[in-house]
C-alpha cells in the first residue's frame, strides 16, 4: 500500500490541549511529520480541543490514579473527538495517559524521548540536599511529596497548583523554598532563565513516561499507522513497554504514588521501579534486567514482586 499523504487541501488534524506545553508538542508532532514526507505546514491542522482537566486547578499526572489514572481526565474529550473523526490523531504527554485506551483506539507511536529527570526549582538553592532542616517545598505532586517525605521527613510539603507559570510565580512570591517540574516540559518551551537543575533519576526516580510525547490514533485508520511508524522512536517505545506495564500491573493499588524508569544500554534494557506511602513513611524499590524487546514482562514481573513485598497492609494510608 502507497501511503496517502496529507495536503493543504486535505489536512491532517492534529488535535491537542491549548496549554503553551501541549501546543509545543502538537508542533513538534506536524514539523517531524512534515519532515519525514517533505510536506508544508499547511498539510496539517492543529485543532484545540478543551479538556475537562483544564478547568480544574489541580491538573498533575502524578494524582493518584483512582482520581484520573483510567478516568482519562485529561483526555477524554479529546479521544471522543478522535472517534468522531474530528481530528486524526492525537498528540500527548504519555505520562498524563492512562495504560489502557478506549476501545477503537490505539497509542504506540512515542517521538524521540526528552530529559526523563525532574527539575529542582529555587531561587536560591541547587539542590534536595542544600534544603534547610524544615524548609518549604511546593508541590502537588504525590509521587515527589512521596518520595521527598521518605528521604527527608523533616520538610515541609505545601500544595503548588495550577499550570508551570502560576506555580513559578508562587516560588518568586517566597510561598515556598523550592519547587519541582519535569524539565522537558521546561526544555519544550525554552524556559531557560527558571532557575533550574535536573535531578539524577537515582535521586528522584521521574513518572512513568516523563519526557515522552505519544500519539495516539483510530486503529482502523491505517494510512494514519503508516505515517505516525515513519516518527516513531523505537527505544522509546521499548522503554514505555516496560514502564506502562509496570503501572498497569500495578493499578489494583491506585492511591499509590509510584514512580519508574526504563534505560536502554546496548540490547539490554534496565527498569527500576517504586512505590511508595503517599506520607512518605515507606517506598520499595525493584530493579529488572534484560533484552530490550522483553520490557512488558520486566514490568508484569517487577510490579508483581513490589506488590509482593508491600504486602496487604502498605497502601492503607488514611
Ligand atoms: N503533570 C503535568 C505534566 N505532564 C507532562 C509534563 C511535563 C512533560 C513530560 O513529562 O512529558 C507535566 C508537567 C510537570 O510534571 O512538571
Amino acid at each position: 500500500m502507497t501511503v496517502r499523504l496529507p495536503s493543504p487541501a486535505a489536512p491532517l488534524k492534529i488535535g491537542t490541549r491549548g496549554s503553551p506545553l501541549a501546543l509545543a508538542q502538537a508542533y513538534e508532532t506536524r514539523q517531524r511529520l512534515g519532515a519525514a514526507f517533505d510536506l508544508p505546514e499547511e498539510a496539517f491542522e492543529i485543532v484545540v480541543i478543551k479538556v475537562t482537566g483544564d478547568n480544574r486547578s489541580m491538573i498533575d499526572a502524578d494524582r493518584p490514579l483512582k482520581e484520573i489514572g483510567n478516568k482519562g481526565l485529561f483526555t477524554r474529550e479529546i479521544e471522543e473527538a478522535l472517534l468522531d473523526g474530528g481530528i486524526d490523531i492525537a498528540v500527548h504527554s504519555t505520562k498524563d495517559m492512562p495504560t489502557v485506551q478506549p476501545d477503537g483506539l490505539i497509542l504506540d507511536t512515542f517521538l524521540p524521548r526528552e530529559d526523563v529527570r525532574d527539575a529542582f526549582i529555587s531561587h536560591s538553592l541547587s539542590r534536595i540536599a542544600d534544603l534547610p532542616e524544615g524548609a518549604v517545598v511546593g508541590t502537588s505532586s504525590l509521587r515527589r511529596r512521596a518520595q521527598l517525605l521518605f528521604k527527608r521527613p523533616d520538610l515541609n510539603v505545601v500544595e503548588f497548583r495550577g499550570n508551570v507559570q502560576t506555580r513559578l510565580q508562587k516560588l518568586a512570591d517566597g510561598v515556598a523554598d523550592c519547587t519541582f517540574l519535569a524539565h522537558a516540559g521546561l526544555n519544550r518551551l525554552n524556559m531557560t532563565d527558571v532557575p533550574a537543575n535536573a535531578i539524577d533519576p537515582a535521586d528522584m526516580l521521574p513518572a512513568i513516561a516523563q519526557g515522552a510525547i505519544g500519539i495516539e490514533r483510530r486503529s482502523g485508520d491505517d494510512n494514519t499507522a503508516e505515517l505516525l511508524a515513519a516518527i516513531h522512536d523505537a527505544p522509546t517505545g521499548h522503554r514505555l513497554a516496560a514502564e506502562r506495564q509496570f503501572l498497569f500491573t500495578l493499578d489494583g493499588s491506585c492511591e499509590t504514588p509510584i514512580a519508574g524508569l526504563a534505560t536502554i544500554d546496548g540490547d539490554t534494557l534496565t527498569l527500576t521501579g517504586e512505590v511508595l506511602r503517599p506520607d512518605g513513611s515507606d517506598a520499595i524499590t525493584g530493579t529488572r534486567q534484560g533484552p530490550v524487546a522483553d520490557g512488558a514482562a520486566m514490568g508484569t514481573d517487577l510490579a508483581q514482586d513490589l506488590l509482593q513485598t508491600a504486602g496487604p497492609g502498605f497502601f492503607d494510608w488514611h
